[in-house]
């Protein structure tokens, strides 16, 4: 991008790989999946072209869905939470040091699930909400779980762990909305941070902001581009893949300030599930780098005070000391 920020535009170091009309089995497939493993493997984190978000749904959420959901007074904001397995998943905002409110939608993939989120926020219920929602989830899913084979597969895991894995995932939809960021100087609205969860697909509206990190200290800024999306791996993807794929570290920057949306799909272990490396990817050249351990512990260590605390509480819950 150039944008005399001290960022520079993508170079090709982080792929952007072409996935539309991909099939299994052919000489395409192989190519994206060595593209893929390449810059997730070094980055933790890939672009990909893909129709998955076509103009109409990139309109329905950016041009109606988003921008009511967040127009709602913040008492409905805050009834939209529910809890899951103990902890409470709902609506975080005005926190002063973010420019963040975000709006999480959990276990999104599950029918009967949208219908009462959106029940909890709009009395009487909002169709238009939920179609645009479920047509989301369903073109997100397919797309990370295409990603997540690709990886797998360039990683060299067999079928049977890659479909074991698979089918342990739930979803989770989280809507942002950024305002002025507090620092106007810097313009960081969210700071520098690895995702918990497995893996997360990413949307930007037309103003821009996600930047992530590639080697020390430089940041590659990615413009809103309609028809891409970005890819990130998360802590939890680092332990299935024993390492081999690092937690992609981001910001958002937003200096503009401008308002902006982004709109995304975390997967992450099905609750109560174990968080293990795939046998597969442990061997001599790669030996264990995490510990198992339980999704849910790891999320309450990471927001307690002293994984707040740390760049990498993925390592400090569960790493392998050697
Ligand atoms: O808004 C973005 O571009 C990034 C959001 C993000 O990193 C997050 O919600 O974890
Ligand atoms: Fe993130």
């Amino acid at each position: 991008m150039g944008s005399g920020d001290g960022t520079m535009a993508p170079p090709m170091e982080i792929a952007k790989v072409d996935l539309r009309d991909l099939e299994p089995h052919t000489p395409e497939w192989a190519r994206a999946r060595a593209a893929v493993t390449a810059s997730i493997t070094a980055h933790g984190c890939v672009v990909v072209v893909h129709d998955a978000l076509g103009a109409e749904l990139r309109q329905a959420l950016f041009g109606r869905a988003m921008p009511q959901l967040f127009a709602l007074p913040l008492e409905a904001k805050n009834r939209s939470g529910c809890f899951i397995n103990g902890p409470h998943r709902g609506y975080v905002g005005q926190v002063p040091s973010e420019a963040l409110e975000s709006v999480p939608i959990p276990d999104a993939d599950e029918p009967g699930s949208i219908g009462p989120f959106a029940g909890r926020l709009w009395p009487q219920g909002n169709e238009e909400f939920c179609d645009t929602v479920v047509e989301f989830v369903k073109n997100m899913m397919k797309l990370e779980e295409t990603v997540e084979r690709l990886i797998l597969e360039g990683l060299g895991a067999r079928e049977e762990s890659i479909a074991s894995h698979l089918g342990s995932l739930s979803h989770l939809v989280r809507m942002n909305l950024y305002g002025t960021p507090p620092d106007e100087e810097t313009g960081i609205s969210l700071r520098a941070h690895r995702d918990e969860h497995m893996t997360t697909v990413l949307a930007q509206h037309e103003v821009g902001g996600l930047q992530v990190q590639v080697g020390e200290g430089r940041w590659i800024a990615f413009p809103p581009e309609p028809g891409t999306l970005t890819f990130m791996a998360g802590d939890q993807f680092r332990v299935v893949t024993n390492g081999r794929v690092p937690g992609c570290v981001h910001r958002v920057r937003t200096p503009s300030g401008r308002e902006r949306f982004s709109v995304l799909l975390n997967r992450r272990r099905k609750a109560p599930g174990v968080l293990r490396a795939m046998d597969d990817l442990v061997d001599d050249d790669h030996p264990l780098m995490f510990n198992p351990c339980g999704p849910e512990e790891y999320r309450a260590f990471r927001l307690s005070e002293e994984g707040r605390n740390l760049s990498d509480p993925l390592k400090a819950f569960c790493g392998v000391e050697r």
